[in-house]
């Protein structure tokens, strides 16, 4: 035994067993050590905070008779963490967000020896930076399986860097547009989505996939499977669904009740989500056939983005959702400008950055870099009164999982 334990074994005065004198002492100077240490830690955050504000002219410049001085936000409450944060009060004209905008967010973190930044609004003026030592949406989360009840009910988008869990229903009056490169995560997230909506008694999943592994065989005796199209062996049969599905559009505008503007969801008039798997691919597809000679019919490509331009610029009123999935949502390949801009939901998976802002507008500019390296499965999102954010979405699992799920839960086709 040490002289420093023997020390540290000494009686108690009350004669319990405890640190005597000499460990009291010594706990004490650890304490006041410690103690130093941190307000030595958080006298060099401020620094490095106020001289990264300083680059980043995160600052007001102020004229004084000595010349020109800095003014940057001012630094409260130091909290060592991890993860660290600390609170900062805003100059007057600044806001949360210029802590993040730009590339101000993933600079100043980096300078404060974080990985990331995360800006909380407190009260007032003042917000908590928190200092994010790794990637909050680094690991995955699975989806359980769980479906709705009803299109009413939220199904799981995804979870936020705040660890918020972000729903949606397909009632809400949006068409959806995904985007993503290969291996980016869309499809397993389409799997998901589409699974926890296969059993609602209010909801038709009626659409076309040219790749046949989103729809088709997997909903093979459910209700939905015979407003299904797969393959492109035919490609005219996507057409003539969509062309279908625009006459029951028409229909149900023309049935809608005296003093209503919309249609109600039932059983019996269900919402129809109308997935469009590949949808560059299918009118690419589209437009390879030969052209009907003048005054013999419509090209089939015509035909497909003639309809699908009429489900997303009415659809809404009559209980149709499009999903569109693309590797890039650029105007030509999908349909055009004015197509593209009827999505009021937008997720992008890993996309080179002029994809990203080309879906999420130029707000999303300063995410682009960093989100072309993006895991599988993390996605920008943006719509629906939502600032551009970024999320995790669930893992279903393998395909077999999808297929099993669909299989056990999808509405079973009436016999
Ligand atoms: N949410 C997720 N969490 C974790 N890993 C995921 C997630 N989504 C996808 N992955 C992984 O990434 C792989 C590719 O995903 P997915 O097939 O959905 O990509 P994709 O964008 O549809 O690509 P493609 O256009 O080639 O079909 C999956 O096999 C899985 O291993």
């Amino acid at each position: 035994m040490t002289v420093a334990e023997t020390h540290a074994l000494e009686r108690a005065p009350d004669g319990r067993a405890g640190p005597g004198l000499l460990g009291r002492l010594r706990e004490r100077q650890a304490r006041r050590d410690y103690e130093a240490s941190i307000v030595a830690y958080a006298e060099a955050v401020r620094g490095a905070f106020r001289e990264a504000c300083t680059g980043l002219s995160i600052c007001h410049y102020v004229q004084v008779a000595a010349g020109v001085t800095i003014r940057t936000p001012r630094v409260g409450e130091v909290r060592v963490g991890p993860p660290t944060s600390l609170t900062v009060e805003l100059l007057p004209g600044q806001e949360p967000r210029d802590f993040t905008a730009k590339e101000n967010g993933p600079r100043l973190a980096h300078t404060l020896g974080a990985h990331g930044l995360r800006v909380e609004p407190i009260a007032g003026r003042w917000v908590r930076l928190h200092l994010l030592d790794a990637d909050p949406l680094r690991d995955g989360f699975g989806l359980p399986p769980a479906v709705v009840h009803s299109g009413s009910e939220a199904v799981v988008l995804g979870r936020t860097e705040d660890g918020v869990t972000l729903g949606h229903a397909i009632t809400d009056p949006a068409h959806l547009a995904v985007q993503g490169m290969n291996g980016s995560g869309k499809s397993v997230f389409t799997y998901g989505l589409l699974a926890q909506l296969a059993a609602a008694p209010d909801v038709l999943i009626a659409g076309s996939d040219i790749t046949g592994l989103l729809l088709g065989r997997a909903w093979d005796g459910t209700i939905h499977r015979a407003h299904q199209v797969t393959g492109t062996a035919d490609i005219a049969a996507h057409a003539v669904l969509l062309e279908d599905l625009v006459a029951e559009m028409d229909r149900r505008l023309a049935t809608i009740p005296p003093r209503q503007d919309k249609i109600v969801p039932s059983a019996g008039c269900p919402t129809v989500l109308v997935p469009l798997e590949e949808f560059p691919g299918l009118l690419r597809a589209a437009d390879g056939l030969p052209r009907p000679k003048r005054g013999e019919g419509v090209p089939v490509g015509d035909r497909i983005r003639a309809a699908v331009l009429r489900l997303l610029s009415e659809g809404r009123k009559a209980a149709f959702r499009v999903l569109m999935l693309a590797q890039r949502f650029e105007a030509t390949a999908v349909g055009g400008g004015y197509a593209r801009d009827q999505f009021a939901l937008r997720l992008s998976f890993r996309v080179p950055a002029d994809s990203l802002e080309m879906l999420h507008g130029t707000d999303a500019r300063a995410l682009g870099q960093e989100h072309a390296n993006a895991d599988p499965g993390v996605a920008y999102l943006s719509g629906l009164g939502r600032d551009c954010q970024r999320i995790r979405v669930p893992y279903l699992g393998e395909y077999g999982e999808y297929v099993d799920r669909v299989q056990r839960f999808g509405r079973r086709a009436e016999s």
